[in-house]
């Protein structure tokens, strides 16, 4: 602990329903009693981790760390910025208090303490890599990273009628964001066609005519702890993708009571999948996407995916995840 300076707070005060607020509270008041100098970044605006985390990385000093908390998408916004800075090295600490966090549950630190990760993230000497994914567009070069990942199709708009519901604020405020998502959920099985795309990976090509779910995946969940990828690993340098085609009827509630239950669903004809470090997805047709739970809007996709590492300060145990 001894070596840190000053801790950087990057803070979503709206992440999970506005229940970071409590996490806050407990981890200012151990700063205080501990006197740890820190200083309070909060997001004033949807999109702002991007502008802040590029800001603390260009100014940072040897001695200072920067701790991110929020949700999946105040992370990803804070990656995004620390890799468009002058310092794209800069570490992240972080402290999931959102909705959904998909990215502690992938790395398996969810169920700890926010102070217990704070203690054990000041103890820690040198960062670790964790595995992240980068989507370049191939139309224009635009990258972006994302550390759970992108999904066209059904879970993006899943993510596009949730956000646009007019009832999620209603059942936000009652506590209730998991039934907006099932409301939407409904909604999307009703109007989510099949759609083609194209893969490339390694010298192989391959094709659907009438893909329904595209997740490129950095670890197995998405939209809050459903395991649309049992099999994938944020340490195996690895990004997967999955594939389900457009099913109707009881195929399709058959393959759903899998991927809910068990994982199986990764055995059934009508879902593929690949780990690879590298890949490409071509979509012509618009669709809706997502990129860790933010809203990508509706259009065209064409992507190459790479796995990368990013440094982090989050004190997770390697040896779980062999
Ligand atoms: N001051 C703010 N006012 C409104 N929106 C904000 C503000 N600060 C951040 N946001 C937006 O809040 C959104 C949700 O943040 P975040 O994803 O961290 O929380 P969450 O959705 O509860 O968590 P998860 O993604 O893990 O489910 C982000 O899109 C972010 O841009």
């Amino acid at each position: 602990m001894g070596k840190i300076k000053k801790l950087e707070v990057i803070f979503n005060e709206r992440a999970g329903n506005g229940q970071s607020k409590s996490t806050w509270k407990k981890i200012e008041q151990f700063l205080i009693k501990n006197d740890i100098n820190f200083e309070l970044h909060k997001t004033q605006h949807d999109g702002d981790g991007v502008r802040i985390a590029k800001e603390l990385s260009n100014t940072q000093t040897p001695d200072s760390r920067i701790l991110v908390i929020g949700g999946d998408g105040t992370l990803n916004q804070s990656l995004n910025g620390v890799l468009v800075s002058n310092r794209p090295e800069t570490a992240l600490g972080y402290i999931p208090s959102g909705s959904g966090n998909d990215f502690s549950r992938g790395i398996n630190i969810k169920k700890q303490k926010p102070l217990i990760l704070l203690q054990r993230m000041l103890a820690m000497d040198e960062p670790v890599d964790i595995d992240i994914a980068k989507a370049t567009n191939q139309t224009n070069g635009e990258q972006k990273y994302f550390v759970n990942n992108i999904g066209m199709g059904f879970d993006a708009s899943a993510v596009y009628y949730t956000n646009h519901s007019k009832r999620k604020d209603v059942l936000n405020s009652l506590k209730m964001g998991t039934l907006a998502y099932v409301t939407s959920l409904v909604k999307v099985i009703k109007l989510q066609g099949g759609f083609p795309i194209d893969v490339k990976y390694g010298d192989k090509i391959k094709h659907f005519d009438d893909a329904y779910i595209v997740t490129a995946t950095n670890h197995p969940y998405f939209g809050g702890g459903i395991a649309i990828d049992p099999k994938a690993q944020p340490f195996d340098h690895k990004l997967d993708l999955v594939v389900v085609r457009k099913i109707t009827g009881l195929t399709f509630v058959k393959l759903f009571v899998k991927l809910l239950s068990n994982g199986s669903h990764l055995n059934d004809p009508n879902v593929w999948y690949i780990q690879q470090p590298e890949f490409s997805v071509n979509i012509h047709q618009s669709e809706q996407g997502q990129m860790d739970g933010e809203e990508l809007n509706k259009h065209e996709f064409d992507f190459d995916f790479k796995s990368i590492q990013h440094k982090f300060w989050i004190p997770i145990n390697i040896n779980e995840h062999k």
